[in-house]
């Protein structure tokens, strides 16, 4: 998205280090200090941290605050595992809950025209099982979401989509690409415009593509790839009304990365101007999904181990 230009005026200027900030929900800000919590009452290889923000609630928010301000805390803020096990158990339901598998709906054990050129057959064999994973990573959002949203981390999506498995129980934004890419090459072409069509849906509720499908994820997006997931499905179906559907999205989110917070200008050596557009996280805090790892890595001296762990 970087193109020169010699002579450019703007209203952009360079030195922008500030921008708004999206202010996240009362359940992700709660959410947090329960990760604390785990973070100081269990060993740190003993837990996912992302596990904790991504738990859905079973009653109310106010009444589960309450409950957990009564369970007793040591001075750094940990509590008996026992306490908090309980307190866990009987207050949330499990990170991944609110996620439900669901058939892919075209999908076929070996698709008519899948691979032509792949003749070697183990090979073959390897890609019909990579193939194959494709019914593992289907999910749609459970009813619970749609009807409690306040209760959820995790953000309805009008379609079923592919996740990218693991800790990541949600849709991702660039993940899609290559999902898609690989869904084009298993015949799975309804699936693939499903995904484009969870995707526009947030340009039309929050005029970006968030980084994932989870109220933590929605100050930020991720590399703008909707465009090439449009493109690559044309390419291979041609189908027009698809374009169509995408194009006020797309515009969207063209002057989204071309917003003031995203377009910059930079001057060069030579005294080039060159026109950037820059990611800008629209938040001024550790990310919720790691807040707690990323806090304490803060008070650790710099060094390479720890730098890293604010990446995780
Ligand atoms: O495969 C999904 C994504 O996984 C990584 O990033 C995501 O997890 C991070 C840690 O929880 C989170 O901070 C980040 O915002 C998420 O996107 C990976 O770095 C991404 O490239 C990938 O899309």
């Amino acid at each position: 998205m970087a193109a020169a230009n010699h002579s450019l005026s703007s209203p952009y200027s360079c030195a922008k280090d500030s921008g708004p900030v999206i202010p996240t929900t009362s359940l992700v800000t709660f959410l947090e200090r329960i990760q604390e919590t785990a973070f100081q009452t269990y060993e740190r290889s003993k837990f996912d941290h992302k596990d904790f923000i991504d738990l859905s609630l079973k009653f109310d928010l106010s009444t589960t605050v309450k409950a957990f301000d009564e369970i007793s805390k040591t001075e750094n803020g940990s509590v008996s595992t026992k306490d908090f096990e309980e307190f866990i158990g009987k207050w949330f339901k499990s990170a991944g809950e609110d996620l439900v598998y669901v058939e892919p709906m075209d999908f076929e054990t070996e698709p008519h025209g899948f691979l032509p050129k792949v003749e070697n057959p183990e090979v073959r064999t390897w890609a019909l099982e990579v193939h194959g994973l494709w019914k593992k990573l289907s999910r749609e959002v459970s009813s619970s979401v749609h009807d409690h949203p306040e209760l959820h981390t995790l953000l309805p999506l009008p379609v079923p989509g592919m996740i990218p498995g693991s800790r990541f129980r949600e849709v991702y934004y660039w993940d899609s690409y290559w999902v898609i890419r690989g869904l084009l090459a298993s015949k799975m072409h309804e699936t693939a415009k499903a995904i484009v069509t969870n995707l526009i849906s947030w340009l039309d509720t929050y005029g970006y593509v968030l980084n994932g499908a989870r109220a933590y994820y929605t100050n930020r997006s991720q590399p703008p790839l909707l465009s090439a997931m449009v493109y690559e499905i044309y390419n291979r179906t041609g189908d027009v009304d698809l374009v169509k559907k995408a194009l006020p999205a797309l515009l969207k989110e063209y002057q989204f990365w071309n917003s003031e917070i995203h377009a910059m200008i930079i001057h060069d050596a030579e005294n080039c101007n060159h026109s950037l557009n820059r990611y800008y996280a629209m938040w001024n805090k550790p990310r919720p999904e790691a807040s707690a790892i990323v806090c304490s890595c803060l008070q650790l001296p710099f060094t390479f181990a720890s730098i890293f762990m604010l990446y995780i």
